[in-house]
């Protein structure tokens, strides 16, 4: 079993698995005042002298505390209908060629990113997944989950979808206020705490958005950076489907990295087509499609993920260059420096 609790925000993980308390206890690990980190956040501020002293051996701590949280889950019975894998078998690209990989495996917890040339069916894969193709797409691919063909039934439920998707464009028409907006969401799922719901939706979904928002803000009033992040935020708590399909995040208005957290920490198995190397960078792995196959998959690796941060300062310059074209200003090579 692949798990990485270590990546989930430290009070996320305890909200959902209260036990987990009883880890860091044993393992002297005060957590306290550090709740809004991930556990492999709060092992990285020791410093290399700290760890050598007090004998902090990460790579052990974080696979023990996975084997515990995952012996837990199964004794208390929290494994039930719980969707731990899905798996790729292996179909035809465009020209009728077998796909260059037999199959493919993505484990909950999992960020993917799905590149490729425009057209190059990116979003036929996704498709491929929310279907669960058995063989019955124009790819010819099987879509196994936890191992196995799914029932059929499964593609027509609409209180029990495997995938929920998000798409670029979020058009709300209703008239509805936020906090009315997820109410109904939180009504028509039958939450029973539905003031703590809507609390947390907000909270994450604020904490996502570049500027703030309420539970008063009417939907139609918010901007494209706070309505995708409200619909990120309401994805990831409130929907019940264990994989969330992405075809593209904007850069604009919202925090992507922390969004993926989100919904990474939410055990969300988590596919995404993208066009931008930042996003690529921060999955774990990458699918590379090619004139409608699977060519190449791809793990993120370390070197890579070391240049992230210079992309994303990258993104900023140009985040802020957009900003100042827009507000009718004159840009000069200072932005260029990040000096603006
Ligand atoms: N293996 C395949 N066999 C036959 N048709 C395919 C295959 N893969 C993709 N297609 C078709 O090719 C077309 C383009 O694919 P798709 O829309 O998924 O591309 P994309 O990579 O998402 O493009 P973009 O980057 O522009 O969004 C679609 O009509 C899709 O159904």
């Amino acid at each position: 079993m692949h798990k990485s609790y270590e990546r989930i925000i430290i009070g996320d993980l305890l909200h959902k698995y209260p036990f987990a308390a009883g880890y860091f206890e044993q393992n002297k690990m005060d957590i306290k005042g550090h709740e809004d980190k991930t556990v492999e956040e709060f092992l990285d501020r020791y410093t290399d002298e700290e760890r050598e002293e007090w004998a902090i051996d990460k790579e052990k701590i974080t696979s023990d505390l996975n084997h515990y949280i995952e012996q837990m889950i199964s004794f208390l019975g929290l494994d039930k209908d719980r969707v731990d894998s899905i798996t790729i078998l292996a179909g035809r690209d465009k020209a009728g060629n077998p796909e260059t990989f037999e199959k493919l495996t993505i484990h909950s917890s999992e960020i993917i990113s799905i590149v490729g040339p425009t057209g190059s069916g990116k979003s036929r894969l996704l498709a491929d997944i929310e279907w669960a193709a058995n063989k019955d797409t124009p790819t010819q691919r099987t879509v196994l989950i936890n191992g196995e063909l799914p029932d059929k039934s499964l593609r027509y439920s609409t209180s029990n979808k495997l995938v929920a998707q998000l798409s670029q464009n979020m058009n709300f028409v209703m008239d509805l206020s936020v906090g009315e907006f997820i109410e109904l969401h939180a009504r028509s799922r039958m939450v029973e705490n539905i003031e703590e719901m809507t609390q947390r939706i907000i909270d994450a979904a604020n904490d996502l958005a570049g500027e703030k928002f309420d539970l008063e803000t009417p939907i139609t009033g918010l901007s494209g950076g706070q309505s995708r992040a409200l619909m990120i935020a309401d994805t990831a708590i409130l929907s019940t489907s264990p994989i969330v399909l992405i075809d593209e995040i904007e850069n604009a208005g919202i925090d992507r990295k922390r969004a993926l957290n989100l919904l990474v920490s939410e055990e969300k198995i988590v596919l995404m087509a993208t066009h931008d190397p930042s996003l690529a960078l921060i999955a774990d792995k990458r699918i590379i499609i090619k004139n409608g196959g699977i060519h190449k998959v791809m793990e993120t690796r370390a070197e890579e993920k070391s240049i992230l941060s210079e992309l994303e300062k990258m993104d900023l310059i140009i985040s802020k260059m957009r900003s100042s074209l827009r507000n009718g200003e004159v840009l000069n090579h200072k932005y260029i420096k990040g000096e603006v």
